[in-house]
């Protein structure tokens, strides 16, 4: 399965096309404008999302709910287009060159976005705006409406994900709390447990105490009129062994998780089980040790974070990640104005205070998007019945597997 997204932010647009996506999939239109959803109302988020409704349609590849094999084709209105007809018209035309054109023409670079390099490596200084469409994480609403659609199809083999919001600026969850909804469990504890929980969180915490302390530690940043990042814990449960491998560089899961987590915006570290603790742990501290019970191998510890030589190891995928504050200061960061070269301070438009919230949706959307490739690698892509046999018959050969390890033993 493979996508291509496209659409500026205040075009009129953005649209996707998934290619490769199974045929006879069942898909739920509710749970897919609910996951939309999810990513826009997110705490700290600024003005935009105000106008928004994120109701994206499907224009191809769905025929009554179910997948036809063909490439799905997703479309979704930027309903904030209406207020930029004339600065984001596709054709030339008379109101080109008009007053509000001009006043929404872009020369402060804002630091820390893509203004001034994508600037000058896309030949683009007359207007920042022709980089400054494309850089902004707009985009991300189709990436989430991708990953809701792979995770309808994860979720008929019992894979669910969660994308928990562990830290804003200085407010964080207990480690108590995030070790207990890390821990292996089945798919209905944790969709009680965990999901449902974070959903009705407007921060995407875990608990109705870490949610207040990150609300006001966010309305204190945009009193002080600066902005914030933090931490998001994505965790995977029901993962079968084996999702990944170790035989290729490209083919690691670590690292095609790393890759696609990394590619959202502001998202600027990614580790995995222990991650940058293991820099400071014993190698005894650190072992998951193997054993067998109930008719099957277990693990005493998850410090790996359910991965083991780029393949899943049956325990839940643990990563987490940090996303940088904001770069737009309400207050303008300084820069220089690209026509003169003199000290200014950078364009402000609306600005989000904090999107860790809605990152954390995006971030199950891309580790969806990136265990339902590995998984269509390993059990097929072409027809979701055949998926499932294949899927079954995985299961039979590795019960064999427990099966033959008794009498062996
Ligand atoms: C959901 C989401 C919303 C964002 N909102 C803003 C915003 O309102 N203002 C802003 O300057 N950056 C915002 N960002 C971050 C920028 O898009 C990002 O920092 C920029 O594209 C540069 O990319 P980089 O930080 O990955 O280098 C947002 C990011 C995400 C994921
Ligand atoms: C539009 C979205 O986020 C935008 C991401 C963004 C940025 O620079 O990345 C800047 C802001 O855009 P605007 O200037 O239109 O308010 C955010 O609102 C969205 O998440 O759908």
């Amino acid at each position: 399965m493979e996508y291509v997204t496209a659409g500026e932010s205040h075009g009129p647009y953005l649209s996707a096309i998934i290619s490769g996506f199974p045929a006879n999939v069942q898909l739920d239109q509710q749970r897919l404008l609910a996951d939309l959803r999810q990513r826009q109302i997110g705490y700290g988020r600024g003005g935009r999302m105000q106008i928004e409704t994120d109701q994206v349609q499907i224009i191809s590849g769905v025929r009554f709910g179910k997948t036809l094999g063909s490439p799905i084709g997703l479309l979704l209105p930027n309903r904030d287009f209406e207020n930029w007809h004339a600065v984001m018209s596709v054709w030339p035309t008379t109101t080109q060159n008009s007053a509000t054109v001009t006043k929404r023409i872009i020369t402060r670079p804002r630091p820390g976005h893509a203004d001034l390099v994508g600037g000058l490596k896309y030949d683009q200084l007359r207007d920042l705006r022709n980089v400054l469409e494309r850089a902004s994480a707009r985009e991300t609403a189709m990436r989430v409406a991708i990953g809701s659609l792979c995770q309808q199809f994860l979720a008929q083999f019992g894979i669910v994900i969660a994308g928990v919001v562990t830290q804003i600026g200085a407010a964080s969850l207990s480690q108590e709390s995030l070790r207990q909804a890390s821990r292996p469990q089945s798919r209905r504890d944790f969709e009680r447990e965990v999901i449902a929980p974070i959903r009705q969180q407007s921060t995407r915490t875990l608990d109705v105490e870490t949610n207040s302390r990150m609300q006001a530690t966010i309305d204190q940043a945009k009193s002080d009129q600066t902005t914030l990042g933090g931490q998001i814990r994505v965790i995977v449960q029901g993962l079968p062994l084996g999702l990944g491998s170790y035989v290729s560089a490209n083919r690691k899961l670590d690292a095609r998780l790393s890759s696609a987590l990394m590619s959202i915006n502001a998202i600027k570290g990614v580790s995995f089980g222990d991650g940058f603790d293991f820099g400071h742990e014993t190698g005894r501290a650190a072992v998951d040790a193997i054993f067998w019970q109930n008719d099957s191998y277990q693990r005493s510890e998850n410090h790996q974070g359910g991965l083991e030589g780029g393949m899943t190891n049956g325990m839940p995928l643990i990563i987490d990640l940090v996303m940088k504050p904001i770069p737009t200061q309400p207050t303008g960061a300084p820069t220089v104005d690209i026509r003169t070269h003199e000290l200014t301070r950078a364009t402000v438009e609306r600005s989000d205070t904090t999107a860790v919230p809605a990152a954390s949706v995006i971030a199950e959307a891309m580790t969806a998007i990136t265990v339902m490739q590995a998984f269509c690698e390993m059990f097929g892509e072409d027809e979701n019945q055949r998926i499932q046999q294949n899927f079954a018959r995985y299961q039979r050969y590795l019960k064999g597997q427990r099966t033959e390890g008794q009498e062996r033993s």
